[in-house]
């Protein structure tokens, strides 16, 4: 499902957080938020999940302007800390969230091995999650956002503090989710996983200061490098962009 956001603007006390926003993220690509710590990737993926509101501009999921209740039910998202129960097992996590989102019981036993197999967790899924390496914790919090099959995905941070080979198979997965027909919007300020998405927004200071396939971004810069592409428009990317 397409993405569109329009014109979007956002304060807190005062504070111009996202300033005046606006692109369009095609049906069953993978675009990356990128900006460095603080640039506004959370706040934007808040208002396109309709967690808070604009201030001014829309944000439409294909037809249908945001917020909207039915809508919410082909979202996935995981955030940026997980929100597992650490004394229950994998397994049992997955069958709680399984019940918000009303799944009967056959079909969540089934889906439930599906995305077990998904981020290579089928062989711990009896263990409780507070023995989890933080990797672990992680693709089972990506397991939980996909249980219910959505159509678009928001994964805010998924790889921060992620050795980076796990990285590499986090990646891996959400490609394969990717080629299941999920649409999936990933928030990083890690300039090297541009490369793993097929668009990129690059936020910078809550504007957008380049939007683009991945290709045609890199093909700005000399040295192939997205992190040139934040020096260019701002002088210095001082207090953050981490590469
Ligand atoms: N609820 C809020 N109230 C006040 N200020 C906020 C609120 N949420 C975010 N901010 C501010 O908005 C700015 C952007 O924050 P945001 O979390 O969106 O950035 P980010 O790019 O996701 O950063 P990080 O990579 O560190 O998560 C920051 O200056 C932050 O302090």
């Amino acid at each position: 499902m397409e993405i569109t956001v329009s014109n979007v603007s956002k304060s807190f006390d005062d504070k111009n957080v996202i300033n005046d926003i606006s692109f369009t993220i095609p049906a069953g690509t993978i675009c990356c938020l990128l900006g460095p710590s603080g640039s506004g990737k959370t706040t934007l993926i808040r208002l396109m999940i309709g967690a808070i509101g604009a201030d001014q501009g829309s944000i439409r999921f294909g037809d249908v302007p945001m917020p909207d209740m039915n809508m919410l039910k082909k979202i996935g998202f995981m955030p940026q800390n997980d929100a597992l129960y650490d004394d229950l097992s994998a397994e049992a996590n997955l069958t709680f969230f399984g019940g918000l989102y009303h799944l009967g019981k056959k079909a969540l036993e089934e889906r439930i091995d599906e995305v077990l197999a998904i981020v290579d967790l089928t062989e711990h899924r009896r263990k409780l999650v507070k023995n989890f390496s933080g990797g672990m914790k992680k693709r089972l919090s990506l397991a939980a956002s996909i249980l219910h099959s959505p159509d678009l995905l928001f994964l805010d941070e998924p790889t921060v503090g992620i050795d980076p080979v796990l990285r590499r198979t986090i990646w891996e997965q959400f490609q394969r989710i990717k080629h299941a027909g999920t649409t999936i919007i990933v928030s990083t300020h890690v300039m090297d996983e541009v490369t793993e998405c097929d668009r990129a927004a690059l936020i910078y200071n809550g504007s957008l200061i380049e939007y683009d396939a991945v290709p045609t971004l890199l093909d700005k810069t000399e040295n192939g490098r997205v992190d040139e592409l934040f020096f260019m428009a701002s002088g210095s990317v001082e207090g953050g962009a981490e590469t």
